[in-house]
């Protein structure tokens, strides 16, 4: 099939047509090609895609940092059949201009780990790892004022785009700091390496989960790791130390059956009721918990949510067993064999012959140190005071990568540098403003720098060097 060829100031003219609504025919016509497939965007003639170190401005008026942003949103990276192929050819292209080596690791059939390593002044010393993944979760298109996978930016200069805050910014900005601190001439004294993971969404299990115990994953020698945070609507940013567990259980009911016009006893249907409401009860007080109290935040308290609900052939039949799934967030702070022993409780009282079983159940309780005589959280922390930023610290209200590398013992702090924004990840209309995109890149940098000229520790060396 024919492709056509255009410059990226195509892709520019496309969006401002698009957010003036004005459907020139012929632009129209193109880009109706453009979402096909049929046309393929080539860089200006201004330079690389990922522009110079000085975040020069490319021939359509857009910073080169922002247009490679916008490019990394249009692959289609989305479960549940992620193009993880163009992930990776985008990322080799990107290894080739920084002129950094990089490593792949296929841990499953179609599920590679590529990590791209910028070698410091003393690789003996633990390195850091910039972390992020490459995939994004669905849309719900219908909902969303564009096409979630074009990138357009509005006259605001909000870029939208499935990714947009979960988590394709930062691995851009990542990027575009390393870019920019090797055209400076810096050098890191660690080792610093960027990873970017597949499958994070769907539970990490072909993804980080995995690598954490890989061979390849021990030779990095990892100090301390960065990786996603949240959005923050207000001036602060939010950081995490730590996340809450997730189980995700369903509960079996089993129960006496007969005609639907009888009261027949012992039915699945009552001790399904019994479940739901010690369940629920429990989560009333939770949310009571986490609204009377000033300085919890939702990382603090455990959330419940009945996720989903089965049984039954038909309506005159009570029906043999019946099952209810439950979606539980649980803060470290939490006993988590105590909180199973209610549970049990909780199905005992319920009725006889009841079961369950977890498809998540997560027991590491680790966080990350935010004392200030700890040097890694000394380093960032002191960083982003000298930028004046206000950190809030917090757990992580869900799951993410984060939780893998605590659980083998590296320090993680969760960090997406976007205050100003609303929280956006898997809801509609997802965007990040693109100065608050290009800020970040310069928080990025002087992190990097920061973190990488920790002092070395006492007895610190790399085993396999
Ligand atoms: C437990 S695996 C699923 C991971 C997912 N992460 C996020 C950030 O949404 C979640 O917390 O549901
Ligand atoms: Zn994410
Ligand atoms: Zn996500």
């Amino acid at each position: 099939m024919y492709r056509y060829i255009l410059p990226y100031k195509w892709i520019f003219l496309f969006s401002v047509c698009l957010q003036h609504d004005s459907y020139e025919p012929m632009f129209q016509h193109l880009y109706c090609l453009y979402l096909k497939g049929l046309i393929t965007m080539l860089p200006d003639k201004d330079g690389p895609s990922g522009g110079g170190p000085c975040s020069t401005q490319g021939s359509s008026g857009e910073d080169p940092s922002v247009s490679l942003f916008r490019e990394y949103l249009r692959l289609k990276t989305v479960h549940p059949e992620p193009d993880y192929d163009a992930a990776l050819r985008f990322l080799d292209r990107i290894a080739e201009e920084l002129d950094l080596p990089m490593k792949k690791i296929e841990l499953f059939p179609r599920r590679v780990l590529s990590i791209m390593t910028w070698e410091g002044t003393n690789p003996a010393l633990k390195s850091i790892l910039l972390n992020s993944h490459t995939d994004v979760v669905p849309v719900y298109q219908e909902h969303w004022k564009y096409d979630a996978f074009t990138a357009v930016k509005d006259a605001e200069g909000n870029i939208y785009g499935r990714g947009a805050q979960d988590m394709k910014s930062v691995t851009i900005q990542y990027i575009q700091a390393i870019r920019r601190l090797k055209a400076e001439g810096s050098q890191p004294v660690r080792t610093v390496h960027l990873m970017f993971v597949p499958d994070e969404e769907v539970g990490g299990h072909k993804g980080m989960e995995t690598f954490v115990t890989h061979p390849e994953f021990q030779k990095l020698n990892i100090g301390f790791a960065l990786d996603e945070g949240l959005a923050s609507p207000g001036e602060a940013f939010t950081v995490f130390y730590g996340e809450r567990n997730p189980w995700w259980i369903t509960i079996h009911c089993p129960g006496n059956p007969g005609h639907g016009s009888r009261f027949v006893e012992n039915t699945a249907a009552e001790k399904l009721r019994s479940i739901i409401n010690s369940f629920m009860d429990f989560r009333e007080t939770e949310k009571q918990r986490l609204n009377m109290s000033q300085c919890f935040t939702l990382g603090d308290v455990t959330t419940v949510n009945m996720t989903m609900v089965q049984g039954g052939v038909a309506y005159n039949v009570i029906p043999a067993e019946m099952e209810v799934s439950f979606d539980l967030r649980i803060p470290p702070t939490v006993n988590l064999q105590g909180f199973e022993k209610q549970i049990k409780l909780w199905c005992k009282e319920a009725g006889e012959g009841i079961t369950y079983e977890f498809a998540q159940k997560h027991m590491n309780q680790n966080v990350t140190s935010t004392e200030e005589s700890d040097p890694w959280w000394n380093a960032f922390s002191t960083t982003c005071k000298a930028m004046n930023m206000v950190l809030e610290k917090e757990i992580f209200p869900a799951a993410t990568d984060s939780r893998f590398i605590r659980a083998v013992g590296i320090p993680a702090v969760g960090f997406s540098p976007m205050n100003r924004t609303p929280i956006l990840l898997h809801d509609h209309n997802e965007f990040l403003n693109e100065q608050v995109f290009l800020s970040g890149i310069d928080v990025y940098q002087r992190l990097i720098l920061a973190l990488s000229s920790v002092p070395a520790f006492p007895d610190e060396t790399n085993p396999f060097l």
